[in-house]
């Protein structure tokens, strides 16, 4: 009876990463974005199964296949996972560190007998350290990015299977490693604890690839295409939220601007120069403000800046500093300097019952009359 318990568990792991690889292969194929991450996860389960299989076929099988071959598979495996864990999340790890660890674990194992105690010691000191470093690499991305309990929690499971897996290098040393078909108490606490880290690294991989496409959605509906600034909507919405906030006495500032002549650049010199001039003008601006103001494009060669927290004379400095920056660095198109330059609005939101549209109405009068005064200017409301 007791006999079966490892085997059963092997069957329910080997069951578990093989649809696990299956569903990944399925979305592999209706995901847009994080297509290549989904393939090597639906490989490293795959790969993963077949390595598990493998091994329980020693003895019956040739050795080549479920000794060495087993082996190189759960390596390979965990080296799969350690390319696309932190592309999941953004990063891109080079591949040359985890191909130079397979080729050195394939080195070491080939000449290695099948009964050599070393080469399931080998096997467990890769994937600690390919997941290890999957670890770090996960932790270091996400802690910039992240607050420091969703990074921590997203992290821990990851370190938990890289402490499991040391925990099995542990043993291995002390020589207290079993076969993987043996009914001993470590063995199937073993096969349990194998099938714990199959949930745990794939119930976190669907959350991380699930929460990359969700900030992925979110920043395309709320950027415009062409420049990457925020689109009218996102623009909008900011603004009414910071006037919300001047019930509570946090000033803000809105500056609208209109490129000068713009129409004259696509006549000139082709619609793809003015598609050019708009990305040169945003690049321009986004190096001249602080790290709370946002930048918005509000519809054709017209954009708008919300300065958080500050006053008129804030708002003027900042426009000037954006105008003076924009003449003296005028577009290249084709090698050539294009002189740019643009027209500024600059208005102060009052008071709480001073709504969003009406902040940008008396930003766009000013801008209106900076048009009128003869272009280039920066006029306030
Ligand atoms: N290339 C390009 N052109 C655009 C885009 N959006 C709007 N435009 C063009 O921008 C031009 C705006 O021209 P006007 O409104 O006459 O303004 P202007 O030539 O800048 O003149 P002033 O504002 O009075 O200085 C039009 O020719 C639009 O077709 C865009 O995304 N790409």
């Amino acid at each position: 009876m007791l006999e079966t318990v490892p085997l059963t568990l092997l069957a329910a792991n080997m069951l578990f990463l093989l649809t696990a690889a299956l569903v990944w292969a399925g979305l592999s194929q209706v995901l847009v974005i994080g297509q290549r991450t989904v393939l090597l996860l639906a490989l490293a389960n795959a790969l993963l199964a077949a390595s598990l299989g493998c091994n329980a076929l020693r003895g019956i099988a040739w050795d080549g296949l479920s000794y060495w071959g087993a082996n190189m598979m759960a390596i390979s495996s965990f080296a799969l996972l350690r390319q696309s864990i932190p592309t999941a999340i953004g990063a891109a790890p080079s591949w040359w560190p985890t191909l130079a660890l397979l080729a050195v674990a394939g080195l070491l194992l080939a000449p290695m007998p099948p009964d050599s105690d070393w080469m399931p010691v080998i096997n467990f000191s890769c994937l600690s350290l390919l997941m290890g470093f999957t670890s770090f690499e996960t932790w270091r991305h996400l802690r910039r990015r992240l607050k420091l309990a969703l990074a921590l929690g997203l992290c821990s499971p990851l370190i938990l299977v890289t402490a499991l897996l040391l925990l099995r290098l542990a043993l291995l040393l002390q020589g207290s490693g079993a076969r993987i078909r043996d009914a001993s108490v470590g063995n199937v606490a073993w096969l349990w604890a194998v099938l714990l880290m199959g949930l745990v690294l794939n119930a976190t991989l669907a959350f991380m690839v699930l929460m990359r496409l969700i900030l992925r959605i979110r920043r395309l509906t709320e950027r415009d295409a062409l420049t990457d600034a925020l689109n009218r909507r996102a623009f909008g919405a900011l603004l009414s939220r910071e006037q919300a906030q001047l019930a509570r006495g946090q000033g803000h500032a809105l500056v609208m601007l209109d490129v000068d002549h713009f129409k004259r650049i696509n006549d000139t010199l082709g619609h793809a120069a003015g598609d050019a001039a708009l990305k040169h003008l945003v690049q321009q601006l986004q190096g001249c403000l602080r790290e709370a103001d946002r930048l918005g494009r509000l519809g054709g060669e017209e954009f708008g800046v919300l300065l958080p927290l500050s006053d008129q004379a804030g708002a003027l400095l900042a426009a000037e500093r954006m105008r003076a920056t924009l003449q003296a660095h005028p577009l290249l198109w084709q090698g050539q300097p294009w002189p740019m330059t643009a027209s500024f609005g600059v208005a102060v939101a009052q008071a709480p019952h001073d709504d969003a549209d009406a902040l940008m109405q008396r930003a766009d009068a000013a801008l209106y009359r900076a048009k009128e005064a003869g272009r280039n200017r920066v006029e306030a409301d």
